[in-house]
Order: C-alpha cells, then sequence, then structure tokens
C-alpha cells in the first residue's frame, strides 16, 4: 500500500511500456485497446493476480460469471436452488478438524475470532501491515439486525480446540439496478497461516453457501483484493494522510522525490475547526431523517443496500451507554433556519497491525455512508462537487481530531468528485466487488481508462462493504 499514484507493474508488463511511463503515447494507444469489461472489472489494471478460468479449479464449479463472458445480458440468478436437495449437514473436514457454530455473543467466543483475524487475516502485499478489526468492531460487523449464529461458522482444531478458520455472512436487501435481492454478504474469511493452500477455502465457502440456502438466501455479495471470477465492479483504494510522519515512519508514506517531510506535513495540515454550519455529531432524533436521505441518495447508484430504520441505528448511530468502544462515527448537518437534515457522512475505524517497526498500529478512518440533498434537486456537478468537497474536509477534520493518522476511501459513490480536491493519494489496492449466483452486466468502480478516478463517470457502487 502506498499513496503514490503509479502503473500497476503487472498492467505495465502487460501493456509492453516501462512501469510508470504512464505519459507515453504507447501505453494510451494500449490502453485504449482494453476492454471496456476488462477495465471495470479491474482485470486489465490487476493482471498480477488473473488467472486463465480453467486454473480456477474450485471457483469454474461455481455459479458466479467466467472471464470474458459478455456484456449487456439479462441480469437475474444462474440457477434456481431446490432446497430439498440442500445438504442437511455439512461436508466433511479433514481428520482433526471440525465445524464450530461459534456464539459471537459468547465474549470468549468472539475473543477467539478477533485473536484469528488478529494473527492470520489481510496483510498487504509487502507483509508489513495487517488488519486487526476490534471486538467490537466485530460485533458491529457480525451481529447487525437479523444476524443468525449459524451464518458465523468456524472449524477447530479437534485436539487442541483451537479455532482456526472463519467465515461469517449477515443478511442484506441489495438493490441491483431494478431488483432487489434478499441476499447475503459474506466476509471475514480467514484461515490460520499453518493450513493454507491446502484448499480449505473452498470448503468454508461451500458450508456457509449451503447455510445459507438452509435459509432461502439464494444471492450474496462479497469484495476481495484478489481477482476472481468475475468482478462486477472493481474500486480503488485512495489514502489522505493525516499524521504524514507517522505513515513515513511506519513506510506507508514514502517521501516523494524532490520533496522534503516539512513540505509533505504542510500539504496534509488541516484548520482546527470544521467549516459547515450546523454540523453536529448524529442523534437518536436524526434517525428517520438520515434514512430518508440515504435511501433517497443511494437511488444514484447501480448498486446500493436498501437500508431499514433499525439498519440506520446499528449501523450509524452510537449510543453513548453502549459497552462497546465506538466504531462508527456519524454526523449531520442541520440547517439553522429550516432545522432540517441536509446532509450526512459517516466513518469507521479499523487499526492496522504495523509488522516490525516502532509504532505497533495505525488507525486508519474508513469512509462510509453519506448523503447530500444538493443531489436530490436539480443540481450541475460542479455544485454537487462543492457540497461534497467541504462535507468530507469536515469529515478529515473531524477523523484528525479523534487522532487517526489516515483517512481511507475507495472509488465508489461519487468519491470521485473530491478525492484528489482533499488530496488523497491513489493506493496500490483494488477492492473487487462480487456477487454469487446472480449475473449482472459490469458496474463502473470509479477509476477510468488510466486506472484513475474517473470524475465523469463516478461509480455505480453504493454498497459499502466493512
Ligand atoms: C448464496 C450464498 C453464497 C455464499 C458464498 C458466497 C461466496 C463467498 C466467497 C468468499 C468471500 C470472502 C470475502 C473475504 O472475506 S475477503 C478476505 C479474505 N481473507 C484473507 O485474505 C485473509 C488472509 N488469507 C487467508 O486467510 C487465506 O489465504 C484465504 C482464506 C483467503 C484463502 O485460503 P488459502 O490461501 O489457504 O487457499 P485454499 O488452498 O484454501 O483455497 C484456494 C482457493 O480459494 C480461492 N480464494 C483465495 N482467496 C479467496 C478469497 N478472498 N475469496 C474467495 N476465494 C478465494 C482461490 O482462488 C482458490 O480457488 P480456485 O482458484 O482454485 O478456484
Amino acid at each position: 500500500m502506498s499513496d503514490l499514484l503509479s502503473l500497476n507493474p503487472a498492467l505495465a508488463q502487460q501493456l509492453g511500456v516501462a512501469d510508470g511511463d504512464l505519459s507515453s503515447k504507447q501505453a494510451t494507444d494500449a490502453l485504449k485497446k482494453l476492454s471496456l469489461e476488462d477495465i471495470m472489472t479491474g482485470l486489465a489494471a490487476n493482471g498480477k493476480n488473473a488467472k486463465d478460468m480453467a486454473s480456477y479449479k474450485f471457483w469454474q464449479t461455481q455459479p458466479v460469471p467466467k472471464f470474458g463472458e459478455k456484456a449487456e445480458i439479462e441480469e437475474g440468478p444462474f440457477k434456481i436452488v431446490d432446497l430439498e436437495k440442500v445438504p442437511k449437514e455439512p461436508g466433511p473436514l479433514v481428520d482433526g478438524f471440525e465445524w464450530v457454530t461459534m456464539d459471537l455473543t459468547n465474549d470468549e467466543e468472539i475473543k477467539e475470532v478477533f485473536d484469528l483475524l488478529y494473527g492470520h487475516y489481510v496483510e498487504d502485499n509487502e507483509a508489513m501491515f495487517r488488519f486487526n478489526y476490534s471486538v467490537s468492531f466485530l460485533r458491529w460487523a457480525l451481529l447487525s439486525p437479523g444476524w443468525s449464529k449459524e451464518w458465523h461458522v468456524g472449524v477447530r482444531a479437534s485436539a487442541s480446540r483451537k479455532l482456526v478458520a472463519f467465515i461469517s455472512a449477515v443478511p442484506i436487501a441489495l438493490r441491483v439496478r431494478n431488483k432487489v435481492l434478499h441476499a447475503s454478504e459474506v466476509n471475514f474469511l480467514c484461515i490460520h497461516k499453518k493450513l493454507r493452500s491446502k484448499r480449505l477455502a473452498p470448503v468454508l465457502i461451500k458450508e456457509i453457501t449451503r447455510r445459507c440456502y438452509l435459509q432461502k438466501i439464494w444471492q450474496a455479495i462479497y469484495t476481495a483484493g484478489v481477482v476472481l471470477p468475475t468482478p462486477v465492479s472493481t474500486t480503488r483504494y485512495y489514502h489522505r494522510s493525516l499524521d504524514w510522519q507517522k505513515l513515513n515512519d511506519v513506510g506507508f508514506s514514502p517521501l516523494p522525490h524532490g520533496s522534503k517531510p516539512q513540505y509533505q506535513i504542510l500539504k496534509y495540515k488541516l484548520p482546527n475547526n470544521t467549516a459547515t454550519k450546523g454540523l453536529r455529531p448524529m442523534e437518536e432524533k436524526d434517525v428517520d431523517a438520515v434514512l430518508d436521505l440515504l435511501q433517497k441518495y443511494l437511488q444514484r447508484f447501480d448498486m446500493a443496500p436498501v437500508f431499514t430504520r433499525e439498519e440506520v441505528v446499528h449501523w450509524l448511530l452510537y449510543k453513548k451507554d453502549s459497552p462497546d468502544e465506538q466504531v462508527a462515527w456519524s454526523y449531520v448537518v442541520e440547517d439553522p433556519t429550516t432545522k432540517t437534515i441536509t446532509d450526512f457522512f459517516s466513518f469507521y475505524c479499523i487499526e492496522s497491525s504495523v509488522i516490525n517497526s516502532k509504532h505497533t498500529s495505525i488507525r486508519a478512518a474508513y469512509l462510509y455512508y453519506y448523503a447530500t440533498t444538493v443531489a436530490l434537486q436539480p443540481h450541475t456537478q460542479a455544485q454537487l462537487k462543492e457540497r461534497l468537497n467541504s462535507l468530507v474536509n469536515d469529515a478529515l477534520i473531524l477523523a484528525k481530531k479523534l487522532k487517526f493518522d489516515v483517512f481511507n476511501a475507495l472509488t465508489l459513490m461519487d468519491n470521485a468528485l473530491f478525492l484528489e480536491q482533499q488530496k488523497f493519494g491513489a493506493g496500490d489496492g483494488q477492492l473487487h466487488y462480487y456477487l454469487y449466483n446472480y449475473k449482472a452486466n459490469p458496474i463502473a468502480g470509479g477509476v477510468d481508462h488510466m486506472n484513475r478516478v474517473d470524475e465523469k463517470g463516478c461509480s455505480g457502487i453504493g454498497v459499502v462493504m466493512l
């Protein structure tokens, strides 16, 4: 991960140009030849991950699109599942291991999931950082409205009882263009490092699928940094330094050639106070207004959740009497004259462990949902851009005050309108969006032919995955 804009080396190689030689006419011509589908689904930009369909031994057996399947298809499920034929028991595991359903309301069991993820979850390519989702975060993410214990699936070593693998799902009403799917959102797939490359992941995926089918859930949404058959969309990570010096110390933000640390610190300096009149933390009394605003705003995107009131309360409102530490922060703008809620934004916290550094962790804020009434009335893109820039600038100021080191965002929703102006730098990472058992035409991920933020097209993705 870095905040430097660079041409992915795999793509450069694929195009036959020197790494980073973005200006060369050769690169531009070659990029133009790539199919829109490849660009939208990230296959062009992420050649290092892409394999032939035939080499995806597991995924080629699953109800997901094959690479290169043509666009403009009629959207719908790949198959209709016969509930009668869904096995009532889990598939076999290798000797010495057994299935468990985790009880995440039990402090010890959620701590076991935390420990597994803490030691073995997603790392960057150079193994410098590893996501460190807190116990409070896991409770927030996995005990959301409608959660089911059956969807918190673990594997234990029979002798030691140690938890060695995990996969989870929570329910989501997901609108894909004009159809609403009652689907599951699959996340936190993790296998102990000592059990890697033993084909356990397909076994876990088949088990969570079986458990979803048993609850008559036939579709799922999931995201991954790796290319699998076949992304419906690909978004790119952007990072905005809040504490440049610390990010530099840990190797996240290198000093750009020809710059000096003090210039970088100055570049990312923020005002002490927010600028939007009427901005304040979201409260219980704002729930209905936020729900209404968010539902309308999310109509702008091809794929977005359909939130209920209960979900807005769960995902966005921090209850001060909660025993959990705060993981999400939400703010509203209340018009001082009309007292109506005109805008809102939110972000959540994930720390990352820093492997081998004097700093042990980085505190990252991730942009979550937001909405503004500017988009709901007749408006120009410049007006929307201006409003989003002021809101996000305030979000950065608040995050800085809350001692976050970096503010991360993807190129989804309308983020393309503010990322560069707010000094977010393009990261190396991409996040691919996938649908299980649902054919859908590609959705714009907010990056253009050059894998740069696409201000004109923006993105059709309105789902933020944790
Ligand atoms: C209707 C309901 C449906 C519900 C299900 C919907 C689908 C949900 C899908 C899951 C959504 C999860 C969303 C998240 O949580 S994304 C986060 C994933 N977790 C991590 O990256 C944590 C660190 N890594 C690990 O723990 C392991 O490396 C994992 C577990 C990722 C793979 O373990 P391992 O390295 O030991 O490999 P293997 O030998 O067992 O298995 C190899 C097979 O697994 C395929 N593979 C590798 N990585 C992923 C991946 N991230 N999604 C899907 N498939 C993946 C791979 O292409 C190969 O298949 P194929 O190439 O031969 O075909």
